[in-house]
């Protein structure tokens, strides 16, 4: 069945979403604050760099079944059901969510609801978010409850959104359990495609649906750190992180994903995740049960340290005038997004200790140098690399996993390389006359 649906927020979720629902036969109107976002979207062009989301969205605003707008009257009038994927970030300051994106959307949304509707949640809200806003609905929306809120997280990851979107491990939907109403139904409609391939659809109460989301962050994030504490064990033993993790991963209950040791985890969203939980718990009054985030916290912060300091090892023990090309901007391969990015982080903090710091990212630097403009920027890796004292790689983009040793080792001034990811191929390096360190290997 065809629908008419709205997504509130267009940024990497809200966008990818909105092209995701056109494909699935959907009409679709996105709704967005920011104008000049919505005037390039309606063009056909995404803001942001996502593999195989601008020939999606180009696709449907072409056929028309995909538009955009600032104007919420639009999505109201037209649309019987509205998504929320508006941004959640962390407050300045504080460890807690703020939540007046989504609180916004609401206010302004509810009181244009004339006839019985379904609102989705999909951004990432702390538990309780959504009773206390389905209330909020009823409160404000003409029809009252005849316009229903349901929580319908979302589990894409960045450099694979539109897969995930298309083909997620799986659906699921917080429904308010007390005022049973047609929303379940109208979602299983909405993702009629995807249910019909046999994806598993849970149908669980508000706060199960939101603690859901918040939990798989914080196990992603507990098991990225777990093998970084690990790999601080094997920089004091001479122990190899990455074969103990080959090792450990092939035990299928443990499993070998998310156990890439390295600079850590960032990105809009993991780290901004476990702080949000670690508050709401405490405003629960169980703080202490989610005690052990504060450490899945400092390991990972530790090893942004511990890069600087193989650096400074690196460059003879004084950071001061050493020229260190920095391979990676982004938080991750594949993303053009600095948000929290382990690797601007490190190179943030090389540029404060004294270093020339010259960076090089395929899709990030223009949303890095607007966070470190004073940091330098070149447009290639060998620009970086030329004249060199210390190679970083701090995102494991396949341009630098593949790049060759040999032909860099001729540029740069000192042949010594720090992999910041653990994802070069490290016979090669060493073969081509590299000094090399990884994180938890060599060290
Ligand atoms: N980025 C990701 O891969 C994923 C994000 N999430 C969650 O989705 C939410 C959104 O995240 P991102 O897309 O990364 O954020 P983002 O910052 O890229 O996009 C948020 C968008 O919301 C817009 N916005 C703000 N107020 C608005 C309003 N009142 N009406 C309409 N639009 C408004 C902003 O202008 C912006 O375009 C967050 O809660 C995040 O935790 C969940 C899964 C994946
Ligand atoms: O809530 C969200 O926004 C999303 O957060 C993450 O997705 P994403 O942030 O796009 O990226 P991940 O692939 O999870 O990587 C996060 C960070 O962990 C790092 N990482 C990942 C894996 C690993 O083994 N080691 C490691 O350091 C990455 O480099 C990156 O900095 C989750 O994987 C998604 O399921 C979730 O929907």
């Amino acid at each position: 069945m065809s629908l008419t649906v709205s997504v509130f927020g267009t940024g990497y979720l809200g966008a990818t979403h909105a092209a995701g629902m056109a494909e699935l036969g959907h009409t679709v109107i996105g709704v967005d604050v920011d104008a000049a976002k919505i005037e390039r979207l309606a063009r056909g062009e995404v803001p942001f760099f996502e593999p195989g989301l601008p020939e999606l969205l180009r696709k449907h605003v072409e056929s028309g079944r995909l538009r955009f707008t600032t104007d919420a009257r639009l999505a109201a009038a037209e649309a019987d059901v509205h998504f929320i994927g508006v941004g959640t970030p962390q407050k300045k300051g504080e460890q807690a969510a703020d939540m007046r994106f989504v609180d916004a959307v609401i206010e302004t949304l509810a009181p244009l609801l004339t006839r019985p509707s379904v609102i989705l949640g999909k951004s990432t809200v702390p538990v309780g978010t959504a009773a206390r806003l389905a209330e909020r609905v009823r409160e404000l929306a003409p029809v009252g409850g005849a316009a229903e809120l349901a929580w319908n997280p979302e589990f894409l990851r960045e450099g694979f959104a539109v897969e995930d979107t298309l083909r997620p491990d799986r659906l699921v939907i917080g429904v308010d359990r007390d005022r049973p109403g047609r929303v379940e139904q109208v979602a299983r409609a909405v993702y009629a495609e995807i249910i019909e391939r046999g994806t598993p659809f849970l149908v669980t109460d508000l706060a199960t649906a939101e603690l859901v989301k918040v939990s798989a962050n914080a196990f992603l994030a507990t098991k990225i750190s777990f093998i970084n504490a690990i790999a601080e064990i094997c920089e004091v033993t001479g122990a190899d992180v990455t074969q103990l993790a080959d090792a450990i991963g092939y035990d299928e209950r443990i499993g070998r994903k998310f156990l890439g040791a390295g600079l850590g985890f960032g990105g809009g969203c993991l780290p901004k995740d476990i702080r949000a939980f670690q508050a709401r718990a405490g405003e629960l009054g169980v703080g202490p049960a989610l005690g052990f985030l504060r450490e899945v916290d400092e390991i990972n912060l530790r090893r942004r340290e511990r890069v600087v300091e193989l650096v400074t090892e690196c460059a003879g023990g004084a950071l001061n005038g050493a020229k260190v090309a920095v391979l990676g901007a982004a938080f991750k391969p594949n993303s053009d997004d600095v948000r929290d990015s382990p690797a601007l982080d490190a190179a943030g903090r090389l540029h404060l200790a004294g270093a020339q710091v010259r960076v090089y990212d395929p899709e990030a630097a223009a949303n890095a140098a607007a966070i470190w403009p004073t940091l330098t920027y070149a447009s290639s890796m060998v620009e970086a690399c030329e004249g060199a004292d210390v190679v970083l790689v701090a995102t494991e983009w396949k341009e630098f996993r593949e790049a060759d040793p040999v032909a860099l080792a001729a540029l740069v001034s000192e042949a010594k390389v720090i992999d910041g990811r653990n994802c070069l191929p490290v016979e090669r390096w060493l073969a081509a006359g590299w000094e090399y360190h990884g994180l938890g290997r060599f060290a």
